[in-house]
């Protein structure tokens, strides 16, 4: 082991290898369902104070990977360790170690936004004062104040999310995880749940592990991220670096009226580079290429055809792209 690989060792958080998740087929209705392989040899390390995040479209495997890494699940094989603690062989110190806020927020909905908070953090050992004074805390922190006293399950999408956020930082932990935590929200409760995980990040130094297949949040928040495809990290490292494998190209996205117009030769030889989802034709090229193809397209024939078109430099989601992944499950607002 190199001088910095051992120093990176040491202080990973979370140190996780060759992770294998098989979910067993079944019975279908028509015929047998196929076992599904949902992480297949799952290795990288969160460092401390990091925001490792973990993208990759629907059924990548992210969920899967979490609720191993908290003790929910157990792995075929492959380890798991959080702060020296082998969770695979202990799943029940999970819960001391680590924050998770899941997808699923159904155990809370009966409680009232201020109980949920309160029963988290006696759950977690809290005295009934020191729960009540860090709830109230919590709740100020993230301008929940005035729907304290409103019931989970009466709340929107994005206030229930925000209310289980809450709960999760009642009562700390060392390593968050969190769960796709901004489904639903507006701006303004998003930038809450950014500025709460920058504050434990720089106080207390927490580390936090984000699943998320926003690409546009996964290049502003997170320090590292790793992306996940059919159950395989298929990259790890900073978004500058993986943005980095697509510089120097730009991304042009056609939209036309109706048809494509493919009796123009130009554009019939772009059909098939192009990532073409309804009317939307997106393509990746290097500057000089895509300066031809504008002249192109606003410049003849295709003119008439053309709804819109955009220029812009390259996302995460390109880089997924070009490492072999499908992008059509990634969000990009
Ligand atoms: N309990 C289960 N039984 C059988 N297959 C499952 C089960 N849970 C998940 N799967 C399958 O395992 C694969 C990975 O699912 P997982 O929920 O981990 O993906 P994900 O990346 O979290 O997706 P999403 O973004 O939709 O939450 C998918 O093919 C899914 O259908």
């Amino acid at each position: 082991m190199t001088a910095e690989a051992a120093a990176q060792a040491r202080e990973a958080v979370c140190t996780v290898r060759d992770l294998v998740r098989t979910y067993p087929g079944g019975r279908g209705r028509s015929a047998p369902a196929a076992a599904v392989r949902a992480n297949d040899g799952i290795t990288f390390d969160v460092r401390r104070g990091e925001v490792f995040g973990i993208l990759g479209p629907n059924g990548a495997g992210k969920s899967t990977l979490v609720r191993q890494l908290t003790g929910l699940l157990r792995p075929d094989s492959g380890t798991v360790d959080v702060l020296g603690h082998d969770l695979v062989r202990h799943p029940d110190r999970a819960s001391r170690l680590i924050g998770y806020l899941g997808q699923d927020s159904s155990a809370l909905d009966d409680l009232t936004v201020a109980l949920a908070a309160e029963t988290t953090g006696r759950l977690r050992g809290l005295d009934v004062r020191t729960a009540r004074a860090r709830r109230d805390e919590v709740l100020a922190e993230l301008g929940l104040e005035e729907l304290a006293s409103r019931p989970i399950r009466r709340l929107s999408g994005g206030q229930r999310r925000l209310a289980c956020f809450a709960a999760v930082l009642v009562g700390e932990r060392p390593v968050l995880v969190l769960d796709e935590p901004t489904t639903g929200m507006d701006p303004v409760a998003r930038r809450a749940v950014w500025a709460a995980v920058d504050r434990r990040r720089a106080e207390r130094g927490t580390t936090v592990l984000l699943v998320t297949h926003n690409v546009i949040e996964a290049e502003t928040v997170l320090d590292r991220v790793a992306v996940i495809d059919r159950g395989r990290v298929i990259a790890c490292d900073t978004p500058a670096g993986l943005k980095a494998l697509v510089a120097g190209e730009v991304r042009l996205d056609l939209v036309w009226r109706e048809d494509p117009p493919l009796s123009v030769p130009e554009i019939a030889a772009l059909e098939g580079r192009a990532q073409c989802s309804g009317r939307r034709w997106s393509l990746r090229m290097p500057h000089d290429q895509a300066r031809a193809v504008v002249a192109t397209v606003t410049g003849g024939p295709a003119f008439a055809a053309l709804d819109d078109f955009t220029l812009a430099t390259p996302s995460l989601e390109d880089v997924y792209l070009m490492l072999g992944g499908r992008g059509e499950g990634l969000v990009k607002q």
